[in-house]
């Protein structure tokens, strides 16, 4: 569990968060979601005692980081710049990490296991992909079997394999009881990861909310079915504030119910979906809508690759 209350941080001038308050529960993924410049990375950081508050504070499973005796056995972390000794063997990086901490080299090995690295543990971690990178920076985070992982970024620059694997194991850890929060500046993204979110802009919490109800009040929010049984799903799915438009016979547009609850009603009926998406445009669209007053840096009409925060500044 993670608690925020009134949490600040101010740099100077510049206030990068602002009277934030919020709980992170265990069980589900939280999705930790805000524009570029957000402040995002700052809370993280302060979760995890690398920056202090400039005023309220942040506990981990009841206490500050700081105040843990064994901290990566409370929370596991992987934050977006990651120092990793490139020479060494993915193997050896994690050894040396779990000596440091007093973790028995058993879970070295378990952790490469649940991460699928074995077959490049003992490949140099300068060779490493991205995808493989980011596999090796969660075995740290798991290294000490933490009840809270905080992750940043973590599916940021993915291939769709490297992204549906850390999706699902992150829904893996948080089904065992885990704590899990994890940040992103992509609504579609943490629409099919996370089950709650928490939305901040220019420091600010925006929404707290679960994802079920974030696409349920999304402008136009509507759900692509493509089943061979169309029409008598349609009949199915009708209900006092739910539409379904159909452009093909074996597609329906639906609004009003979420994908989870189409699955189910279509599961119980024996009718077999071919394709079962949230229109992620709009949900994206959404979420834009809801943080505009708080991108930190609009794009300029232009140039796109300039609207990236700190080269815009
Ligand atoms: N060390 C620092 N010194 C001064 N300003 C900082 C520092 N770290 C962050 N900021 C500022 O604080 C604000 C929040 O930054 P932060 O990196 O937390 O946002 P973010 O939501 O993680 O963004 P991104 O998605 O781009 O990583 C920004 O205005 C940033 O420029």
């Amino acid at each position: 569990m993670i608690e925020a209350h009134a949490l600040s941080k101010r740099y100077g001038e510049r206030a990068a968060v602002t009277d934030l308050s919020f709980t992170v529960r265990p069980g589900v993924v939280t999705g930790f979601l805000g524009p570029n410049g957000a402040g995002k990375s700052t809370t993280m950081r302060m979760i995890l005692g690398l920056d202090a508050p400039t005023s309220g504070s942040v506990t981990v499973n009841g206490k500050a980081y700081a105040r843990h005796r064994a901290p990566l056995h409370e929370v596991g972390a992987m934050l977006e710049a990651r120092a990793i000794h490139t020479g060494r063997t993915a193997y050896n990086h994690l050894l040396a990490l779990a000596a440091t901490t007093g973790i028995p080299q058993r879970r070295v090995d378990e952790v490469i296991e649940i991460v699928g690295l074995r077959e490049a543990a003992r490949k140099r971690v300068g060779g490493f992909s991205l995808g493989m990178g980011q596999r090796l920076g969660i075995a740290s985070a798991l290294l000490g079997d933490p009840a809270t992982l905080v992750l940043d970024e973590p599916v940021n620059g993915l291939d769709p394999e490297g992204i549906l694997w850390i999706r699902n194991l992150l829904k893996d850890l948080a089904a065992q009881g885990r704590t899990v929060l994890l940040s992103s500046h992509l609504m579609s993204e943490m629409s099919l990861t996370a089950e709650h979110l928490i939305v901040i802009g220019r420091g600010r919490l925006i929404a707290d909310t679960s994802v079920a109800e974030f696409v349920r009040g999304a402008a136009g929010g509507s759900v692509r079915v493509r089943t061979e049984e169309a029409d008598r799903l349609r009949t199915l799915l009708a209900g006092p504030d739910v539409s379904v438009a159909s452009a093909e016979r074996s597609v329906l547009e639906v609004s009003g119910l979420t994908s989870d609850r189409i699955g189910r009603i279509a599961a119980d009926a024996g009718i077999a979906l071919a394709e079962l998406t949230p229109q992620l445009a709009s949900l994206e669209e959404a979420f834009m809508e809801l943080t505009r007053d708080a991108v930190e840096f609009q794009a300029p009409a232009r140039e796109p690759a300039l609207a990236k925060e700190g080269q815009a500044a």
